[in-house]
C-alpha cells in the first residue's frame, strides 16, 4: 500500500484529486467508484476546483458504493441525493452515467444483482474512491464481510448506525439499519483504489487496516492484497501508524 501525508483534511484532499486527475483524465471515458460520507468531501471539493479549471469528466461513469435499504430516492440523506449534491453536480458528471445502488427497491436482493451486473457491463471501475468506517469498514462491508463478497444486502452494525446518526439529527433511530453495498470482492476488482482518511477516529482503523493481519473482522485489511492502493491521509489520521508504515520523509 502507498502511504501518502498531509497535515490536514484539505491537503489530503488536494493530494487524492490529483492522483484522480492524473489517473482518469485523460481517459475519454473513465468509470470511476465514488464513496458518500464525510470522508471524501474534501477531496470532491479538490475535484471540483479542476473541473472548474478545466478538468472534463463529462464522460466518466460514476458507480457509487452503497445505499440504504428502505429510504426513499429523495430523502435528503440517501445516497442517491448525497451523490447528487456532492459528486454528480461539483464534478460535472453526466447524470445518465452515474449509478447507485436501488436501495428503494421491492426487491432489494435483486437490485443487488443487477448493480453487479451493471459493472460489469461498463468492464469494472478504474479507480474507486474510498473512505474508512472507524470500525474498518468500507463501503458498509461491517465487519464479517468475506473477501469475496459482492454486491448485497447487509445489516448495519450499531456503531455504524451510532456514527451515521450525525446526518439524521442525531437520532439514531431514523437511521436505517440495512443497506446495499458493493462486496469486498466488487471493491478489489477496481483497477485502482484511493483511499481517504482523516481525523483521530479513524486512526486506530486505518493502523490496523495497514499492519494488521488480513481479517474479515477489519475488512479495510483485505485491501492489503490489492497492488495499486494509495492511503491519501492527515495527520490525525496517520498517527497510530508506525514509522516503519509512513514515508521516509515523514518518518525521519
Ligand atoms: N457507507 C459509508 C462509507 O462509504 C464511508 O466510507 C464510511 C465512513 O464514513 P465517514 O467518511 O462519514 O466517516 O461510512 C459510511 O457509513
Amino acid at each position: 500500500m502507498r502511504i501518502l501525508l498531509s497535515p490536514d483534511a484539505a491537503g489530503a484532499g488536494e493530494i487524492a484529486a490529483a492522483i484522480i486527475a492524473s489517473s482518469v483524465g485523460d481517459r475519454p471515458a473513465p468509470v470511476l467508484g465514488v464513496a458518500t460520507g464525510s470522508s471524501p468531501q474534501p477531496l470532491y471539493r479538490a475535484l471540483a476546483d479542476r473541473v472548474q479549471a478545466g478538468l472534463d469528466l463529462s464522460r466518466a461513469a460514476a458507480f457509487a458504493l452503497d445505499e440504504y435499504v428502505g429510504l426513499p430516492v429523495d430523502h435528503p440523506e440517501s445516497y442517491h441525493a448525497v451523490i447528487a449534491r456532492e459528486v454528480t453536480g461539483p464534478l460535472g458528471l453526466d447524470p445518465a452515467r452515474v449509478h447507485v445502488p436501488e436501495g428503494a427497491a421491492a426487491d432489494p436482493a435483486a437490485a443487488a444483482a443487477r448493480y453487479e451486473a451493471a459493472i460489469a457491463a461498463a468492464a469494472g471501475v478504474d479507480l474507486q474512491i474510498l473512505g474508512i468506517g472507524a470500525n474498518g469498514h468500507i463501503g458498509f462491508n461491517e465487519p464479517g464481510s468475506a473477501v469475496d463478497s459482492r454486491t448485497r444486502v447487509v445489516d448495519l452494525a450499531p456503531r455504524t448506525v451510532a456514527d451515521n446518526s450525525r446526518f439524521f439529527d442525531g437520532d439514531a433511530g431514523l437511521v436505517p439499519t440495512r443497506a446495499l453495498t458493493q462486496g469486498i470482492g466488487t471493491i478489489l476488482d477496481a483497477r485502482e483504489i484511493v483511499l481517504i482518511a482523516w481525523g483521530e477516529s479513524k486512526a486506530d482503523a486505518v493502523a490496523r487496516a495497514v499492519e494488521g493481519p488480513q481479517t474479515a473482522e477489519l475488512p479495510a485489511s483485505f485491501l492489503q492484497r490489492h497492488d495499486r492502493v494509495t492511503l491519501v491521509l492527515d495527520a490525525a489520521a496517520a498517527s497510530r501508524l508506525s514509522p516503519a508504515s509512513l514515508p521516509v520523509e515523514a518518518a525521519r
